[in-house]
C-alpha cells in the first residue's frame, strides 16, 4: 500500500470500443471479476457515450464497485453544438469522472490547452472530477524535455483553476511514445514526471491540496507492470487503455493495486 494518504486510483478508458451490447457485458464481467470488494482501490470506467446509460445500470442494479467516467464534455451548459454533450448530460447518466486533454484528441481532434482549461472550469463546477491528461511525444522526450513540456501543459491547463480539495482533480500524465505501442516508461521515467508534476502543483494550488491529488500513469500498463510504477511516490494509479478491455487484466491490475 502506498506510503501517503493518497487513495489509489485505477481508471479504464474503453477508447472507441464496445458497443452498447458489448459494453454492458464488460461491465458485467468486471463486476464478477471485482466482486464487491476493491480493497481500498478506487476504480473508474470510461466507456464510450454510448454505452453510458449501460453501464450505469450495471453499476447500480449489480452494485459494481466501480465510478463511472466520461470520455469528452463540452465547457457550454446547452445549444446548438452538434454532437457535443454537456456536463449535466454526463451528470444525468451517473457520470462523476471524465477524461480530459487525451493526447488523442489533442492530436486527432485539434483540442488546445485552452479548451482544456474550459473543460476542467465546466467539470469542477458542475461537481465531476477531471481527468486531466498531459504528456509529451517521442520527439520531445528524445531532446530531452519532458518535464519542461509537462509542466508546461500543467500550467496552462489550470489557468485560473481554483480547487477546495485535491480529490476534486486527478491527473494523468500519459507519454505519447507509450500509448498503445507496447512501450512502457520505467517506472523511474514516471516518477520524474509525476514528481514534477506534483511540484508544479504545490505551485499552483498550495501543498495541501496538492498532497491530495492523485497523479497516474498512462501508457502500455497492464497487470505484468503496474505495481512498478504504483512503488513510485509521486505514481497514485493508473489510466489503462487496451488491458481495460479485458475483465480479468483490469481486474488483477486492481488487485495489485491492493497489495
Ligand atoms: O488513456 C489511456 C492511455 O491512452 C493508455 O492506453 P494504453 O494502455 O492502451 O497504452
Amino acid at each position: 500500500m502506498p506510503n501517503n494518504t493518497r487513495t489509489r486510483l485505477i481508471a479504464g478508458n474503453w477508447k472507441m470500443n464496445k458497443n452498447y451490447t458489448e459494453g454492458v457485458q464488460l461491465a458485467q464481467d468486471l463486476a464478477n471479476e471485482l466482486g464487491h470488494d476493491t480493497h481500498g482501490v478506487e476504480v473508474v470506467v470510461c466507456p464510450p457515450a454510448t454505452d453510458l446509460k449501460g453501464v450505469s445500470g450495471v453499476i447500480e442494479f449489480d452494485r459494481a464497485p466501480f465510478g463511472l467516467g466520461a470520455q469528452n464534455v463540452y465547457w457550454e451548459a446547452s445549444g446548438a453544438f452538434t454532437g457535443e454533450l454537456s456536463c449535466d448530460m454526463l451528470k444525468s447518466v451517473g457520470c462523476t469522472h471524465c477524461i480530459v486533454g487525451h493526447s488523442e484528441r489533442r492530436d486527432y481532434f485539434g483540442e488546445t490547452d485552452g479548451d482544456i482549461n474550459l473543460k476542467v472550469k465546466a467539470l469542477l463546477a458542475a461537481g465531476i472530477v477531471p481527468i486531466s491528461c498531459c504528456g509529451e511525444s517521442l520527439e520531445v522526450r528524445e531532446a530531452g524535455n519532458q518535464v519542461d513540456f509537462v509542466v508546461g501543459q500543467i500550467r496552462a491547463d489550470f489557468d485560473g483553476v481554483e480547487l477546495e480539495s485535491g480529490d476534486q482533480l486527478v491527473v494523468a500524465y500519459e507519454p505519447i511514445w507509450a500509448i498503445g505501442t507496447g512501450k512502457t516508461a520505467t517506472p523511474e521515467d514516471a516518477q520524474e514526471v509525476c514528481g514534477a508534476i506534483r511540484a508544479a502543483l504545490v505551485d499552483i494550488f498550495g501543498a495541501d491540496i496538492a498532497s491530495q491529488i492523485r497523479v497516474l500513469y498512462g501508457g502500455s500498463a497492464k497487470p505484468g507492470n503496474v505495481a512498478g510504477f504504483l512503488a513510485e511516490e509521486d505514481v497514485d494509479g493508473a489510466l489503462v487503455g487496451g488491458a481495460s478491455l479485458v475483465a480479468a487484466d483490469f481486474a488483477a491490475m486492481v488487485e495489485r493495486a491492493a497489495e
